[in-house]
């Protein structure tokens, strides 16, 4: 994985652009995301924990938004079912190309590892296999709001009995004191991580046109009219959470 340190947005930019997950974030997205997101090292091993439980044998587990493969990775740690294959989604070319390189090193030197299938592609228009566990994270954000239920309507469609969605994203508070406060807490620690406040306030400008977060009221109401039967919070860090969606 690259080890460069995130400085994208260190230096005054004349106009912030709409932010993008392109080459130059690719270089520095490991970092960037462990800085930014609070708990994000935790969900992402938990994930794989989880996954390990609703993981049936011979079935397909999705990593939607896939970026570098972290989440695939986890899955490749710690699920041991019989027969399962991974299929790794992302619509950014950038992102695939350097996936890939990653996963074939590991190929490379350990053979029981599940088999990886990294696709570029739009998961708006992903024609869903039967799967187990299907896991979102911090992709559903980038999804146009109007897309959101017929997507999450599909995968609730593809799970199989006893799969699961592992659902991560950033919230929103309708309560505004809340919402206030875990965004001034989310502030402190992107600080206590290194970023000025010249980083903090153009990483802001550059995600709120593309980045749309919703309230967990929200995603429970979105996910249980999805046909999703049950909806279980099992991890919030701040104003960043992951919840379990049971078919
Ligand atoms: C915040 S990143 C996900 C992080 C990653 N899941 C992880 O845990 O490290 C969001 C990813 O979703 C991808 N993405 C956004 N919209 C997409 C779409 N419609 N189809 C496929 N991928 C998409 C982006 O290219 C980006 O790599
Ligand atoms: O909310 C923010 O400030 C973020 O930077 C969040 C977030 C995310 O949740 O995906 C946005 C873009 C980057 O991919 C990393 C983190």
């Amino acid at each position: 994985m690259s080890k460069e340190p995130d400085r994208l947005f260190a230096q005054p930019l004349p106009q912030v652009p709409d932010f993008a997950f392109n080459e130059d974030v690719v270089r520095v997205f490991p970092d960037m995301i462990k800085r930014s997101v609070p708990g994000y090292p935790t969900i992402v091993e938990n994930l794989g924990v989880l996954a390990a439980q609703f993981a049936q044998p011979n079935s397909v587990l999705y990593d939607l938004g896939s970026s570098l493969g972290a989440v695939t990775q986890a899955l490749r740690r710690h699920v041991r079912t019989d027969g399962c294959r991974v299929i790794a989604v992302d619509n950014s070319a950038a992102m695939v190309e350097r996936c890939r390189e990653y996963l074939n090193g590991q190929d490379s030197m350990f053979q029981e590892l599940l088999p990886v299938e990294v696709v570029e592609g739009d998961i708006l228009a992903l024609q869903f296999q039967p799967a187990s566990v299907v896991a979102l994270n911090f992709t559903l954000q980038f999804i146009a709001p109007e897309e959101r239920l017929a997507l999450l309507g599909r995968i609730c469609q593809s799970l199989l009995p006893g799969g699961a969605l592992i659902l991560s994203e950033k919230l929103r508070f309708n309560d505004l004191e809340e919402h206030a406060l875990l965004t001034d807490l989310h502030i402190a620690f992107k600080r206590a991580n290194g970023y000025s406040e010249l980083e903090i306030a153009q990483k802001r400008s550059a995600i709120e046109n593309v980045m749309k977060p919703d309230s967990l009221e929200e995603h429970r109401e979105r996910l249980l009219a999805a046909g999703f039967s049950k909806v279980v919070p099992w991890f919030q860090c701040l104003n960043f959470a992951s919840l379990i969606a049971l078919p």
